[in-house]
């Protein structure tokens, strides 16, 4: 199955290949890496690509380029595409090689339907020193160890993620990246593997592959605390300590001290249970795996802020005001119109409460729909805060013209016709009151591929929907009637059954504001030739076959959506807001 390289111009002419060429470096003396042949059949067969994927051998002994790679004991796997060497995996790391593979021969498929561009790669230079080693493994910052969590699905299930979260963030342990998914039995095989030899080790695999985990990578800040091995920290000036009272004393007696371990904090706020750590990681293996964009998503803190267009400004302008919004780099992810009540303007306003023009802009606020919205961007909120300027149209008009709050003044406020959150603690509050989140039942059909389940699922959280809860399950007929129980009596019912009969389901709990009706504009037209024509981007006009397998199901309203989600999640009680 593997072509085999054993010199410089078989090198070059495997360069040749179309597409992916997955390249087991191996030394003479050893032979290629035997225990990833069968992942490596698998996947050929699994992918079915033959055109675009390939896979090799190369004696590093007899070609040029592989000089460094001479006398390593480890193995090391090349992933060459279109003639150019654009990743390299160190040792037998079949869940890291495999997501490689996946992923780039994913891109390869868009790229050959036109659906992406391709990418501009680096391509990776072979150093023949130990030291690169340590590059790669620190992402740019050699100081920087990261710690990996797994917080687990039973504690998704009983809701503890916030309070645990919030314990991780008290102690001061920075969340550096999070998703949350349901792991795959590789995955779970891998971050447990030292474990593997216990006796229940296949029913803990099959609990933690049964729900959602969500996987944190987490860090202290370094440059804040004293070192993990008890020596002294550089800095002096901590603001804030989550340590015990007597490591406080010791701190400022001078003495030395040690810093809990993150395994450590976690067995003392009794979270433990709920939540198992990989600890100071010295290499970018265990986040691959788990985070593959870790890389890109560092450093990036996308901020999450609530805007509100006055009346007048919305009755006026909305146009060129959601242009600036979006030229300015910001994403909508919600909006809607409300008409304020007197209560809710005076709680927005409070700031103006004692000047004398508060009644004139309360009943201004209270005389038509605002429209509020709510926008994300890469440092949301001081970007937000700046392109608005002052509230005080005099000020902003004197001092900052290019404003929106002087280029939008009208003559009816002396104040902004745009309003911000002024922290983004006050976001969250204003978010949560002016959008509070609605949950729905939603169904992935057994017909659905494991690669279409992953596009469909990465629609739902672009369409900014929240993942609350997801089994995978075989739907018999009593599982599926907590479900369908409005369409039981149908003629068409067995069909439906039968359908589901075919292979597990994936069963979640979505939510957002507006969530079921959302939902049910995503999913599309129940028919998907209907959905192709009526609306071509949604999922079941992509992944639908037929009226049966038409990809996905959510409930139809709200009492359908709380029933349905009481009865297959028990122990998720879903209180769904009143309509306001
Ligand atoms: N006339 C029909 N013939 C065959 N199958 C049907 C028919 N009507 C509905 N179905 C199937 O039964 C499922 C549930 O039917 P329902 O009437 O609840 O449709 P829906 O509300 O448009 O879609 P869903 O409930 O799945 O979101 C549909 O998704 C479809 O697969």
């Amino acid at each position: 199955m593997q072509e085999t390289i054993n010199n410089q111009s078989l090198w070059e002419e495997m360069l040749q290949n179309k597409g992916l060429t997955v390249i087991d470096v191996y030394q003479a003396w050893c032979g290629p890496c035997k225990a990833m042949q069968t992942l490596f059949r698998k996947l050929k067969n699994e992918l079915n690509e033959d055109e675009i994927l390939h896979f090799a051998v190369a004696e590093a002994d007899s070609i040029v380029t592989l000089q460094p790679f001479r006398d390593k004991c480890e193995p090391v796997f090349l992933f060459s595409v279109n003639g150019k060497i654009v990743a390299k995996i160190k040792g037998a790391n079949a869940p890291l090689v495999s997501q490689k593979i996946i992923t780039l021969i994913n891109e390869e498929k868009k790229i050959a339907a036109g659906e992406m561009v391709r990418p501009q790669y680096h391509e990776i230079v072979f150093v023949d020193s130990d030291s690169e080693d340590a590059g790669e493994a620190s992402y740019g910052n050699v100081e920087q160890l990261y710690s990996i969590a797994i917080i687990k699905p039973n504690a998704v299930t009983a809701r503890k993620v916030k309070e645990i979260k919030e314990k991780i963030i008290d102690a001061e342990f920075v969340i550096e990246a999070e998703d949350k998914k349901m792991l795959t039995e590789e995955q779970v095989r891998y971050f447990y593997s030292r474990i593997a030899d216990q006796p229940d080790f296949e029913d803990f695999v099959s609990f933690m592959t049964s729900g959602l985990s969500y996987i944190l990578v987490v860090s202290q800040a370094k440059e804040k605390w004293p070192s993990w091995d008890g020596s002294e920290s550089n800095s002096e000036t901590e603001s804030k300590e989550p340590w015990d009272d007597h490591e406080k004393t010791a701190k400022s007696s001078g003495m030395k001290q040690k810093r809990e371990s993150f395994q450590e904090y976690l067995e003392r706020q009794q979270i433990s249970q709920f939540c198992d750590v990989e600890e100071n990681i010295s290499n970018t293996k265990f986040i691959d795996v788990f985070i593959p964009d870790f890389k890109k998503i560092k450093g990036i803190k996308l901020e999450k802020i609530l805007a509100l267009l006055r009346p007048a400004l919305f009755n006026k302008r909305k146009e060129d005001v959601l242009n600036i919004i979006q030229d300015e780099g910001f994403k909508i992810l919600m909006q809607r119109q409300i008409v304020l009540s007197e209560k809710e303007a005076k709680t927005l306003c409070m700031e103006h409460e004692n000047k004398d023009y508060f009644g004139n802009l309360i009943e201004n606020m209270t005389s038509g729909p605002s429209l509020v919205l709510v926008l994300v961007r890469e440092n949301g909120l001081g970007h937000w805060k700046q392109l608005i300027g002052p509230s005080s149209v005099e000020e902003a008009k004197e001092y900052l013209p290019d404003s929106l709050c002087a280029q939008f003044a009208m003559e009816s406020l002396p104040i902004n016709q745009l309003y911000g959150s002024d922290s983004l603690e006050a976001a969250e509050r204003d978010i949560q009151y002016f959008f509070p989140p609605e949950h729905t039942a939603a169904l992935i059909k057994p017909h659905v591929t494991q690669e279409q389940r992953e596009d469909i699922l990465t629609l739902i959280k672009e369409a900014g929907f929240d993942i609350t809860q997801m089994k995978e399950t075989l739907l018999t007929e009593e599982e599926a009637d907590k479900i369908y129980f409005k369409i039981k009596g149908k003629a068409f019912y067995k069909d439906v059954l039968e359908v589901l009969s075919e292979g597990p389901s994936l069963v979640m709990i979505l939510t957002k504001w507006n969530a079921i009706s959302d939902w049910r504009r995503l999913m599309g037209p129940t028919d998907p030739e209907e959905a192709r024509f009526l609306s071509p981007d949604s999922i079941r006009a992509q992944f639908g076959r037929s009226m049966l397998k038409n990809a996905v199901h959510g409930a139809s309203d709200m009492q359908e959506a709380v029933e349905a989600i009481n009865r297959v999640f028990e122990d998720f009680v879903a209180e769904n807001p009143e309509k306001n």
